[in-house]
């Protein structure tokens, strides 16, 4: 017997949504797609051709896009919420009429809500009250997506239906489904890794070297599982491809619009030029003031973070910045195997010991 075709709705007509409609339309799926702007909706059904965010892409000509919600929505399984973090909530709230308990909700947004430091999966769960909501986040350059380069990604969620259902509607020969159940920890990854893409694009714009870069993938690597481990995330997580992958990409790729931010204020233009001239969203500018605040509220440190903060937000030259961060207090390298404080507590002991009058030295193993 033939299998049922899934019907897939996406909200959302940017880069990403348009790229994932079109991979589940690949995929055999009923896809409609829902966006505000009614001449990208003809000229997608029209030319099967975003011409505002993917120009270059020939979508499935099966995806329909329409500016009605309702019909969009009304007898799809799955949902795709691909709407920066900014509208996420009120696109949901305005959604909420035609949403039902059974289908199963996917946030693609690597962001933060001010209101309460909420993830977008979390917004969802409030919105709706529903059980089948889940995350997807990994490796996922639209634009790579759409010259079908082999790419992976991460579906996460508690809801073994909503990991295997994603698996099954977006899996294909160029687009490879990880399933996680730690949804928290995958979306933090997407949201935080965003805050390091800009600071790479600053260090290569600065001519910064391979060591550099490498230096601060890793030890962003380090930040992001060290706050999210504080946040109840499983520090596994980060090894994975929401993790240390959507962290390598992001931070090598022009095609990453955080990275080209950092890269055209690494050049003198000043934070409001580049976002202007992005024109799409880059989420890490406003990720990186809400991680901040989070960060100095619990106790976590993150001086990269706070680093990034003051060169966005307070004027402080990149390169400046660079030198306090590099003169900080020496630290460990993987703090899940030698803490921090184990360090600092050894730097103190040996100042101690620097101090002392000669009498009162061992001469020994500190000598
Ligand atoms: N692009 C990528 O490579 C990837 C993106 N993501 C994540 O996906 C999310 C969405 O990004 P992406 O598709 O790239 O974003 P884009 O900037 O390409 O597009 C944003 C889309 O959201 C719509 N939108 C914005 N505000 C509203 C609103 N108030 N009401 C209705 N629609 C609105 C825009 O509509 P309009 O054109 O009318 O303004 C547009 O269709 C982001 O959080 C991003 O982090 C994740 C992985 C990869
Ligand atoms: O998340 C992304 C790739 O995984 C896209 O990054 P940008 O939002 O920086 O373009």
């Amino acid at each position: 017997m033939a299998e049922q075709q899934i019907k897939v709705a996406v909200l959302g007509g940017g880069s990403f949504g348009t790229a994932l409609a079109s991979i589940a339309a690949d995929n055999g799926a009923h896809v409609r797609q829902w966006m505000r702007d009614e001449t990208l909706v003809a000229q997608i059904n029209n030319e099967h051709r975003n011409g505002r965010y993917l120009p270059h892409y020939a979508m499935n000509p099966a995806v329909e896009a329409s500016t009605d919600m309702q019909a969009v929505l009304a007898d799809a399984s799955l949902v795709l919420i691909a709407i920066p973090s900014k509208a996420f909530r009120s696109v949901v709230q305005a959604a909420k009429a035609w949403l039902r308990p059974e289908q199963i909700l996917v946030s693609t947004t690597k962001g933060i809500e001010q209101d309460g430091f909420l993830l977008m999966s979390q917004v969802l769960e409030q919105e709706t009250g529903f059980s089948h909501i889940g995350v997807i986040a990994g490796p996922n350059l639209a634009s790579e997506i759409a010259d079908k380069q082999l790419t992976a990604t991460v579906i996460a969620s508690a809801d073994p239906l909503t990991r295997t259902r994603v698996q099954q509607a977006l899996g294909c020969r160029y687009f490879r489904v990880y399933a996680s159940d730690d949804r928290h920890g995958v979306e933090l990854g997407g949201a935080l890794k965003n805050i390091y893409a800009i600071a790479a694009g600053m260090a290569a714009a600065l001519g910064m070297g391979e060591n550099t870069r490498s230096m601060l993938m890793t030890r962003a690597l380090a930040e992001m599982s060290r706050f999210a481990v504080a946040q109840g995330a499983n520090p596994m997580t980060f090894l994975g491809l929401a993790g240390v992958g959507d962290l390598i990409v992001t931070c090598s790729s022009n095609l990453s619009r955080n990275y080209r931010v950092g890269y055209a204020m690494g050049e003198g233009r000043t934070l409001e030029e580049a976002v202007d001239a992005l024109g799409q969203v880059a989420e890490g500018v406003n990720t990186v003031k809400l991680v901040c605040a989070k960060a100095s509220e619990m106790g976590v440190y993150m001086p990269l973070a706070e680093g990034l903060h003051h060169v966005l937000f307070d004027g402080v030259p990149a390169q400046e910045m660079a030198r306090t961060l590099m003169m900080g207090e020496q630290s460990s390298d993987v703090e899940f195997i030698l803490p921090r404080e184990a360090v600092q507590q050894a730097h103190r002991d040996q100042a101690h010991h620097d101090q002392a009058p000669p009498s009162q030295k061992n001469g020994g193993s500190n000598a």
